[in-house]
């Protein structure tokens, strides 16, 4: 006889956390016995991918413990489907699943259906776990009744938003609201722009995007999804979502390590940062490409000791027809190269011919060279063949052939063709243009003479550099700003780029950053325009002032994206939110900030401090705030020029970072540094507007003077 404690949602919900339990744990011991009974090495491509698949698989199974299930739907057909972070199987064959996997179409009304619209749903339940253990039950009738907030499941909603916060992004799987789960669930056969506040949560948004892409389209599982973040620190910050979420397929980079494994080494003027960024560069890099295509036609080649000069109008045509089309410059240059392979067989095989033709006329050298260039060369068809040469000295195709042959691998032909147009290396080609203020006039005429003398200024600032300014010119290496990364990205790929890889999706966090260089980065890598770009042009510090969407992404994206908008902050509490309406105003935007959806009880606070005292009051006030927050974290917010002297003072596990490198983060409790020089610098307001919005409870700043 059941007791009334097992008829309890909570003992409900506890069965059937056990059978998914036990079921997950039979399906990994499954996977287990697969995986160790395959051959080490077997080379063969079909048991590869299913091996991966099966790694893949397993890797999602682990990750899931906690969130096996975190949901239900009831529907008014009498229907009842959990839902989980993967999903499980039912045990007998054609029996429903166990557990649906978050991400399939049925799931969907978990995150979409409001009493308003209720979409078949009588009624959802939030679950919530620890492991094998069920913690709590949250039911949501869809009655028709009240739908005030706007909010889907409000209750484990507002008690996920007020756990302490790790150091590390939790996944937010069981509780994505409707507006985030349109863009999670969005089409992706275009780009996506999605626009929101800070705390809104376009991060939760843009991961859980790649994983319900990347299990509902096999291609883009095939191809990959590039997930493009602000910093190294960042990266960091989201790492362990992915995996969480169960998705492998996912590379995470920054703009910079996209280029280079070092990323980038040196910070330059936000004048020069600015001007580098501008997608004028592309036009002026073509035109410096097409500097380094040799412009003469007079093509002279040796072969086993005679000079052939190839005819010059051929040579011409060789040229103009390689470079037609969107070619690299390495394709172009391999395709000549082809070309005139063909040529100089020709040259030869006239050469013999003429030199057959004079022979007949009975003139004895000739004959003699005749024989002695045919002894030389081994270009006939084996003897045991039918050879036209050997019937009337003519070569025949398959000595034409084997001449071709002969010529594609002779190694003085390479060797005068590569002298004659060069291979170039993009990072000595960009040196060697962003040193040389004449290379700069004639390849970026758009840019005014101060603007030419502060991009070859910011360049003087890495190693020596030739003063010859001639591509090609040797050149020491030198260290590379992000904007120069994103120019040198641009000269690869026009050069041609063998290592360049392309993904099936792009998604973009704190996309309000990238310039417009940036941006055809990321086109590059995603040439199918398949991107999810978030961010928050209130949030922008970049040096390329962006004021709206269409000036950031318009070089690159042109029409071929649309915008949709994410307006409630999840993060900052409303106590907090209540100060950065006149912090956007002063930043000139026109939108108002995020509605906050919960309050935190704690008003923030003010302390002031002289020059003297600053560091000493910081201190006094972050050791508080770790008082409070014991528990969970506390980072502090400072101008660039406090960073040093404040981390001196500081606890050392609690991060103390520029607006720019705390971007996209957040503590339980912040403490603002010198508010009104951080408002002070370039952008400054919209920088105050990122500093205020980091913490999820508490926030001080210390204000000097
Ligand atoms: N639906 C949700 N359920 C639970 N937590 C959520 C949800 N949406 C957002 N959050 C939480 O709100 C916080 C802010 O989210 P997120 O960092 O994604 O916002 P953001 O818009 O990227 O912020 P910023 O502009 O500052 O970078 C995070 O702690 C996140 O886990």
């Amino acid at each position: 006889m059941p007791t009334s404690q097992e008829t309890t949602p909570l003992a409900e919900e506890q069965r059937v956390l056990d059978a998914a339990w036990h079921r997950r744990a039979d399906l990994l011991a499954e996977l287990d016995s697969e995986l160790e009974a395959a051959p080490a090495t077997d080379s063969r491509t079909t048991e590869h991918a299913r091996l991966a698949r099966l790694n893949t698989r397993r890797g999602e199974l682990r990750s899931a413990a906690d969130g096996v299930i975190f949901g239900r739907i009831d529907g008014d057909d009498g229907s009842v489907r959990h839902l989980g972070r993967v999903g499980l199987p039912g045990v007998a064959q054609d029996s429903d699943p166990l557990v649906v996997d978050w991400r399939a179409p049925v799931a969907r009304a978990f995150y979409t259906a409001t009493p308003l619209d209720p979409q078949g749903v009588r009624r959802r339940r939030h679950v919530r776990t620890r492991g094998p253990e069920v913690l709590g039950v949250d039911d949501e009738p869809m009655d028709g009744g009240l739908d005030d907030s706007g909010l889907v499941g409000e209750g484990a909603l507002l008690a996920a938003l007020d756990e302490r916060r790790t150091g590390r992004m939790g996944t937010a799987v069981a509780t994505l609201q409707r507006e985030q789960d349109d863009v999670v669930r969005a089409d992706a056969s275009t780009a996506l722009v999605v626009q929101g506040g800070p705390g809104t949560g376009k991060t939760v948004v843009a991961l859980h995007r790649v994983a319900y892409l990347l299990f509902t389209h096999q291609h883009l599982a095939e191809r990959g999804v590039l997930v493009l973040g602000p910093s190294t620190r960042f990266l960091d910050y989201i790492g362990q979502v992915l995996p969480a979420l169960g998705e492998t397929a996912a590379v995470a980079a920054t703009c910079d390590t996209l280029v280079s494994d070092t990323g980038a080494e040196r910070d330059e003027t936000r004048t020069a940062a600015e001007i580098k960024g501008r997608a004028s560069w592309l036009a002026a890099l073509r035109r410096y490409v097409e500097t380094m295509v040799p412009t003469t036609d007079r093509l002279a080649l040796v072969l086993d000791g005679e000079e052939y000069v190839l005819p010059p109008d051929q040579v011409a045509a060789a040229r103009r027809g390689a470079r037609s089309g969107s070619m690299s410059l390495d394709q172009a240059r391999a395709r000549f190269v082809d070309r005139v392979h063909d040529l100089l067989t020709d040259a030869v095989a006239d050469r013999q011919a003429e030199l057959l033709a004079r022979a007949e006329e009975g003139f004895e050298d000739v004959l003699g060279r005749l024989d002695a260039s045919l002894a030389r060369r081994d270009d006939r068809a084996a003897p045991s063949g039918v050879s036209g040469s050997d019937v009337d000295g003519v070569l025949s195709e398959a000595d034409l052939d084997a001449l071709r042959a002969r010529i594609s691998e002779d190694p003085d032909i390479a060797g005068s063709l590569a002298a004659w147009w060069p291979r170039r290396d993009a990072v000595h080609e960009l040196a060697a243009l962003l040193a040389d203020p004449v290379l700069l006039r004639a390849h970026a005429p758009e840019l005014t003479d101060d603007e030419i003398a502060a991009v070859a200024a910011a360049d003087a600032v890495g190693p020596a550099a030739s003063a010859a300014g001639v591509p090609g010119s040797a050149h020491e290496p030198r260290s590379w700003s992000s904007a120069d990364l994103a120019l040198l990205d641009a000269l690869r790929e026009l050069l041609g780029d063998p290592d360049a890889r392309t993904f099936g999706h792009a998604v973009v966090d704190e996309a309000q950053e990238l310039s417009p260089m940036q941006w055809h980065m990321v086109v590059r890598r995603c040439p199918s325009r398949s991107i999810t770009a978030v961010g928050d042009i209130d949030q922008a510090e970049s040096a390329s002032l962006h004021t709206d969407w269409a000036h950031a992404v318009g070089d690159a994206l042109g029409e071929r994206w649309r915008r949709t908008d994410l307006t409630i902050c999840y993060r900052t509490p409303r106590e907090v939110m209540a100060l950065t309406a006149e912090v956007l105003r002063a930043a000139g935007s026109r939108n108002d900030p995020p509605r906050a959806v919960r309050s935190s009880g704690v008003e923030p606070w003010v302390r002031h401090a002289t020059e003297n005292d600053l560091a000493a009051v910081a201190r006094d006030a972050v050791v508080g705030l770790q008082e409070r927050y014991g528990d969970g974290t506390v980072g502090v917010v400072a101008p660039a020029g406090r960073l040093a002297a404040l981390r001196q003072v500081l606890p050392d596990d609690v991060p103390v970072l520029s607006p720019t490198d705390a971007k996209g983060l957040e503590w339980d409790a912040s403490l603002v540094v010198d508010p009104d020089g951080i408002a002070s610098g370039p952008r400054g307001w919209n920088a105050l507007y990122v500093a205020l919005t980091r913490c999820t409870q508490e926030l001080g700043q210390v204000v000097v003077g």
